[in-house]
């Protein structure tokens, strides 16, 4: 991929004083991609405002890379059109695009000073000297790496790398930005503090991001909205809270939260509820109301963190904890519901009240937290 690391030279803002860091807009319409048999994206669309962090989540092969490499321009789409601003850039090669792009490889320049790397796509632009010098070093502060302008790429952390690379897409001003894994090289620690400084940055400056990670937690942290992908396809296109909370697939309530799945069928309706009667121990689930005709067979999908553990008998069914770990400030217990082919509940409770191995316990949910699912949706 060296090749994608620096954007190839534009004159479009060559000295241009007044552009601003505002991110824009950017549209995608029905975007296609195929490599001969393989779908890779299928009708992708999707309206992204300026300056919102947009991340695409996904499992390995969802056609998230291939999506963001045709908004860059490196890759041609059969169909469908991509717009940035109010300018059609379906066509257009990657440098007309003037995007900026961050990588999991820093691919910074090892012979170049930090200063040298991020001044790179100005030089390139024929901006002036002291325009260049002015732009690096306020460039620098913002992502805290004034003082670092002299040293060489091997003279920093993993972690310091990555900010300069941030640096260098940032410093022309792209009206978008477009990460693809950028934190993968890194360790758990240091990817925390950096998704905590990216989002500053991109917050402050009012930057439009795509970001492409396949990690959950990353994606609800930074996003101000995720594109959930899935064999090509975006699936669910939603704030992280109603990605969450309200998600329109099994899938999305499996990817987002490891939700659990319970088999049943709607038996009524009240004014504000829709009774499930269970299929494996014939408890009733009450589940906020879902437009669904009784008799329908459906799975209910709850969050882990959803489910509580109260007295025998209370809630919608009864089990056996077989399994309870230890978790910091949460215990995961493995509740095996009473009935023949009973599924296992996962649930996750505050360490003070967590349940104990063999102790016998009333499952039950606050029934704003049941996502029901019509079984022949899949999933
Ligand atoms: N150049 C190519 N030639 C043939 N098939 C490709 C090519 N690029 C991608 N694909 C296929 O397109 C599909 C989507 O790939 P893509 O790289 O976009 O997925 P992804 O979600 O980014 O995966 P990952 O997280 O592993 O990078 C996959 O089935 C992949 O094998």
């Amino acid at each position: 991929m060296a090749e994608f690391g620096v954007a190839a030279p534009s004159v479009e803002v060559a000295g241009d004083k007044s552009a601003t860091l505002t991110g824009k807009p950017l549209s995608v319409v029905a975007l296609r991609k195929t490599y001969g048999d393989v779908v890779a994206v299928d009708e992708a669309s999707m309206e992204i405002a300026a300056g919102e962090f947009i991340t695409f989540l996904g499992a390995s092969g969802s056609g998230k890379t291939t999506t963001l490499m045709m908004i860059a321009g490196f890759c041609e789409p059969d169909s469908g059109t991509i717009t940035v601003g109010d300018r059609d850039v379906t066509r257009l090669a990657p440098q007309k695009r003037n995007l900026g792009f961050v990588f999991q490889q820093y691919l910074l320049f090892p012979h170049m000073t930090v200063h040298e790397n991020v001044a790179f796509p100005l030089t390139l632009r024929g901006v002036p000297k002291d325009e260049i010098r002015r732009r690096v070093g306020e460039t620098l502060e913002i992502a805290g790496l004034s003082g670092f302008g002299g040293r060489r790429p091997r003279e920093l952390s993993g972690g310091q790398q990555q900010r300069v690379a941030l640096c260098r897409a940032l410093v022309y001003r792209p009206p978008v930005i477009l990460m693809d894994e950028p934190l993968g090289a890194l360790d758990k620690k240091l990817r925390d503090q950096l998704q905590v400084e990216i989002k500053s940055i991109q917050q402050e400056l009012g930057l439009t991001v795509i970001y492409v990670t396949h990690d959950q937690e990353e994606a609800l942290v930074m996003s101000d909205r995720i594109a959930v992908m899935r064999n090509g396809r975006i699936e669910q296109f939603d704030t992280p809270r109603e990605l969450f909370e309200r998600p329109r697939t099994p899938f999305v309530a499996d990817f987002l939260g490891a939700a659990n799945f319970i088999e049943g069928r709607v038996e009524r309706h009240t004014d504000e509820h829709t009774l499930v009667r269970l299929d494996q121990c014939g408890g009733l689930l009450t589940a906020r109301r879902h437009a669904l005709a009784p008799g329908t067979a459906v799975k209910a999908g709850i969050q882990p963190g959803r489910l509580r553990a109260d007295a025998p008998d209370d809630g919608f069914c009864t089990g056996t904890v077989e399994t309870a770990t230890y978790v910091g400030t949460l215990v995961r217990a493995g509740v095996r519901v009473d009935g023949g082919d009973a599924p296992l509940l996962r649930l996750e409770v505050p360490a003070g009240r967590g349940p104990v191995t063999g102790e016998r316990v009333g499952i039950s949910a606050d029934p704003d937290d049941v996502n029901l699912f019509p079984v022949e949706q899949g999933g």
